[in-house]
């Protein structure tokens, strides 16, 4: 293998020696001695191609910048867009498909119709449309994608420019860059072949998930393979009669939620762990609740049948109450009794699982390009950046090209569960792959495509794109519902539903869900008793839903959650308001609102009763501050008891007007004397808050 020295490299890239050695090091964990020492032609290779790769994006990004400053900025656009609104207060939509008189007066030879490729720069679009410049950006604003002439957009982009210019638009085959993302393609082909099911492990903690992992993997994998133990890379596949089954090795919802949130749909069967000593707990409802809202099928392992406490029929009598009724029962709930300790009960485990993926006929084309999903990425120090892929279709060989997310690569070494170095692996295969540019996300997909140079310019201007869109993400919240069901962007209302008592559950879930109409539907898709946790706020991303606290807050974790993950989180203490926000958010009636502003929040440490007064508190504020004048609510476990004012508030024997945090102080609340070591106190004032105008 040739070979080429540092100081040659360096010069080679334009940077000094030093730079080069910093580079090797940080980024490629390789250590060199000095200018002098050597680095192997495919690493050189590498860095280069890492090193252009930056100055590429960089230049592209600065282009895309300078066109904007060109003709025409995107601001002036912007502007001439308002003014002509203030101007013509109706746009009148054009008819599909027909052409604009003023267009037909100009002579411009405005296209009805045209095919693009997976990215086109505005420009070449607008040449194609046969439209000025800048009528295309203002197509472009107006779907919410700020783009100078000079950048790339992608087909998605494109088409819903091009509807708002009255234009259909087709993906042109050849300049297509290879990703067939079309599931209609796939029923139309007829290389279909059975694929193994992708399946994943649910239920309450400590009821067995782990167990049953590792017991499924020891008596299948070691048995029947030689190699021995197997490596965690995220996902493994199993043998049974000569037949596969693939698992992702992450036990719990959260894994399932995270990827569910990324747009990836990857499992086909979920297997519900309940301990049968123990029955359904609130995280076994909470993983019913993910299957029915992602309408993924459910095996229950009813484990531990092995303990003294083992109850078999009380956990199928239970699951009844979710709907889901035992096959002996005349439902179609597979319900298999196991032990993960003692080892019962796992091969008709197994088979179930196979009988259920049968009964959804999992079919994939092995003979097109690859397409799959990242399930755990991570940086090797020695080795670089490190992907476990599962491939959903075609097949994935080593030397492939891939896009994954915004990053990219050439598949250096392949390995599959068990660290053996594979050549290529076929639909449901999970595989660990070397040689991508960088980390990628785990839930992002990759797409095999033609060479690595459309790899890398396609992950270049997906990079730009993200950065431009980095503010627009959709996300379902009351104020601007209506506008968002008006745009189609949304068809469904999915809410979770936390209160401090099940009786509320049921009448809120009832009043809500008779609001559906034709356009939009109210759909309750998880609820429970108690604070509103992260969990919640991790499925309301995941199905972009909001999430309705009924006498109860958000811990800690949770709101802090919503906040990064803009998940609308509303509290109510009376019914009838919340169904009245909902209903008025539905028809786009939002009243300006009261908004409560959190002061503070003050932990109770110990409490006093005094005859004439009543019970006082000595407590500590947490965070933010607690005044005299603030409105209080007294809240334990999550669940608001009273919401009320102070009666009195002192630090020491004074009275005073306000304490911050990290300071003690004494009080009393109006007309309440059950306080309790441990319990809340949130401070808060209510502002009036304008809504968006519709
Ligand atoms: N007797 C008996 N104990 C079991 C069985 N399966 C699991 N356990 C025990 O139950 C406990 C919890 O098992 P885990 O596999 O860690 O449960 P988990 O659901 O993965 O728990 P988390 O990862 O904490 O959510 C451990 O002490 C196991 O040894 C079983 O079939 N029989």
């Amino acid at each position: 293998m040739s070979k080429i020295r540092v100081y040659e490299l360096a010069k080679e890239l334009d940077i000094t020696s030093k730079e080069l050695i910093t580079i090797l090091k940080d980024e490629f964990g390789i250590e060199v001695k000095n200018h002098m020492s050597v680095v192997e032609d495919e690493d050189a290779a590498l860095i280069k191609e890492l090193l252009t790769g930056k100055t590429e994006t960089t230049a592209a990004v600065e282009t895309a910048v300078a066109d904007e400053k060109k003709t025409p900025s995107i601001v002036e656009v912007y502007e001439e867009i308002l003014s002509e609104e203030v101007n013509k207060p109706v746009i009148k939509p054009k008819k599909k498909g027909r052409r604009d008189e003023k267009d037909e007066s100009e002579g411009t030879s405005a296209a009805d119709s045209i095919e693009i490729g997976d990215f086109i720069t505005v420009k070449d679009f607008a040449d194609k449309l046969g439209k000025p410049v800048n009528e295309v950006i203002k197509a472009l604003i107006f779907s919410g994608v700020m783009a100078g002439i000079n950048q790339e957009i992608d087909f998605e982009t494109a088409a819903k420019a091009a509807a708002k210019l009255s234009v259909s638009i087709k993906k042109s085959k050849e300049e297509s860059l290879g990703i067939e993302e079309d599931e209609a393609e796939d029923l139309e082909d007829m290389n279909l072949v059975k694929r193994p099911p992708i399946v994943t492990v649910m239920g309450h903690v400590d009821h067995g998930k782990t167990s049953l992992l590792d017991a499924i993997r020891k008596a299948k994998v070691t048995e029947s393979e030689a190699g021995g133990i197997t490596q965690h890379i995220g996902a493994y596949t199993i043998t049974l009669n000569g037949e596969k089954i693939t698992f992702l090795d992450t036990p719990g919802h959260e894994a399932f939620t995270a990827m569910r949130a990324r747009g990836a749909q990857i499992t086909d069967i979920v297997i519900l762990v309940v301990a049968a000593d123990d029955g359904i707990m609130p995280q076994t409802e909470e993983a019913i609740n993910h299957c029915k809202a992602a309408n993924v099928p459910i095996v229950v392992a009813i484990n531990k049948i092995d303990k003294p406490g083992a109850n078999i029929e009380k956990v199928k009598q239970e699951l009844t109450e979710y709907g889901l009724v035992s096959e002996e029962w005349g439902g179609d709930t597979i319900c298999v009794p196991v032990s993960a300790k003692a080892k019962i009960g796992i091969d008709d485990l197994l088979e179930m699982v196979l009988l259920t993926a049968e009964m959804k006929e999992l079919k994939a084309d092995s003979n097109r390009r690859a397409t799959g999903t990242v399930i755990e990425s991570k940086l090797d120090k020695g080795r670089g950046p490190l992907a476990t892929l599962l491939v959903q279709k075609g097949t994935l060989n080593v030397g492939d090209s891939i896009l994954v997310g915004s990053t990219y690569g050439r598949i250096r070494a392949m390995f599959d569960d068990k660290q053996k170095k594979i050549k290529s692996a076929g639909p449901s295969i999970p595989v660990e792959v070397l040689g991508l540019s960088d980390v990628p996300v785990a839930g992002d997909k990759f797409h095999e495509v033609k060479d690595e140079k459309t790899a890398r310019g396609m992950a270049e201007a997906r990079k730009i794109k993200e950065r431009s869109q980095l503010q627009s993400s959709v996300r379902v919240s009351l104020e601007d519902l209506y506008s968002q069901v008006k745009e189609g962007k949304i068809q469904e209302l999915p809410i979770i539903i936390k209160a401090d008592v099940q009786g509320s559950i049921e009448a809120l879930k009832g009043s809500l869900e008779k609001l559906s109409t034709d356009e939009i539907k109210v759909r309750v898709i998880h609820n429970g008793v108690g604070a509103i946790t992260e969990t919640d706020i991790s499925l309301a991303t995941a199905s972009n839903a909001i999430v309705i606290g009924f006498n109860v807050r958000p811990d800690n974790n949770a709101a802090a959650l919503a906040e990064k993950e803009k998940v609308d989180v509303k509290t109510y203490r009376i019914i009838y308001n919340a169904v009245d926000d909902i209903r008025a958010a539905m028809i786009g009636m939002l009243m300006p609102d009261i908004k409560e502003v959190i002061q503070g929040r003050v932990e109770v440490r110990a409490t006093y009763k005094v005859s004439a007064i009543g019970t006082i508190a000595g407590a500590y504020v947490l965070s933010g501050k607690i005044t005299r004048n603030s409105e209080i609510r007294l809240i334990r476990n999550g669940i608001i008891l009273v919401e009320t004012k102070l009666a009195s508030l002192k630090r020491f024997k004074d009275d005073v007007k306000e304490v911050a945090a990290g300071y003690e102080c004494g009080l009393s609340i109006e007309k309440f004397n059950d306080i309790r070591e441990g319990d809340i106190i949130e401070a808060f004032v209510m502002e009036e808050v304008k809504r968006n105008k519709l």
